[in-house]
């Protein structure tokens, strides 16, 4: 999907809202447990209830892969079935993967050929020629972490080295990279405040954003200081959406949650 879609998607359904679909199942209501595959089952059924609000799901990988093999037949049925049923949807493997160059196109063949993501989320802290081999995709988004939402960001993101902060200088370097329109970056809804001057640095990038709902960060901010003259902004929510109820009506009631962001969404717009 190219990023002229993803805009036209974003006017259409006025809504920039991406679903994250962390399926912890010792978190999903009790009656599924008994489908032959539970958290497809409780995929589906979200999917199902909330694809008119959302521009974007993004599964993150901890959450399939814990749960071993099953968890990535889980993985494969949720993809697919987005790709078939819903392929104007944008869809991110929240991977946050990265290595030297060999082992990332590994990475990018399995996401972007063999699961057939739109987009991957890669930490930058290996440089150049690990994250090129995602690049070299057509059509297909690569998103480098830049200011993440947790506290850890403070660790090293926000230090200073040679008078500028290292999520900068990741930011000013990637742009020269191979390809580098096909990147699109993360930065936590709970940084907020820093968003106006990463603007300075990427105004046209498409800024991944996670952080509102269960960590608290405030979506008028986000929008305030990180929406570009094309909307540009993917905002996640994960847990305050998917687990809105352990009741059998938890869809409806995902897709209540969803619609409340959606409407503020709008009203930005
Ligand atoms: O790359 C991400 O999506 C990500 C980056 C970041 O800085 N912070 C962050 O929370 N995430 C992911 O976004 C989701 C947030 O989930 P909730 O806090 O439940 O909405 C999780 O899948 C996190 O792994």
């Amino acid at each position: 999907m190219t990023t002229s879609q993803l805009t036209e998607q974003i006017h259409l359904k006025k809504s920039f809202l991406c679903i994250g679909l962390d399926v912890d199942i010792d978190k999903i209501p009790k009656h599924l447990l008994k489908e032959e595959d539970p958290i497809f089952a409780f995929n589906k059924a979200i999917i199902d209830a909330t694809h008119q609000l959302v521009v974007a799901y993004k599964p993150n990988l901890a959450f399939y892969e814990a749960q071993g093999i099953k968890g990535f037949q889980a993985l494969k049925k949720t993809i697919d079935y987005l790709n078939e049923n819903h392929p104007e949807i944008f869809t991110i493997a929240d991977a946050k993967r990265g290595d030297i160059g060999n082992t990332s196109g590994m990475y990018a063949k399995a996401f972007f050929e063999d699961l057939n993501f739109d987009s991957v989320t890669v930490a930058p802290y290996m440089g150049k020629d690990s994250v090129e081999p995602f690049l070299a995709y057509e059509n297909k988004h690569t998103i480098l972490l830049a200011l993440t939402s947790n506290e850890g960001a403070f660790d090293f993101q926000t230090q200073s080295f040679d008078g500028e902060e290292l999520y900068k200088k990741v930011i000013k370097t990637s742009k020269d990279w191979n390809n580098g329109q096909n990147l699109m970056y993360v930065v936590g809804a709970t940084k907020a405040e820093h968003l106006r001057e990463i603007r300075h640095l990427i105004p046209e990038s498409f800024l991944l954003v996670p952080g509102v709902g269960a960590q608290g960060g405030s979506l008028e901010e986000v929008c305030k200081f990180g929406m570009n003259r094309k909307v540009g902004l993917l905002v996640n929510a994960s847990r305050a959406v998917i687990y809105a109820s352990e009741d059998e009506n938890f869809a409806e009631a995902a897709a209540t949650e969803a619609k409340k962001l959606q409407q503020e969404m709008a009203s930005y717009l």
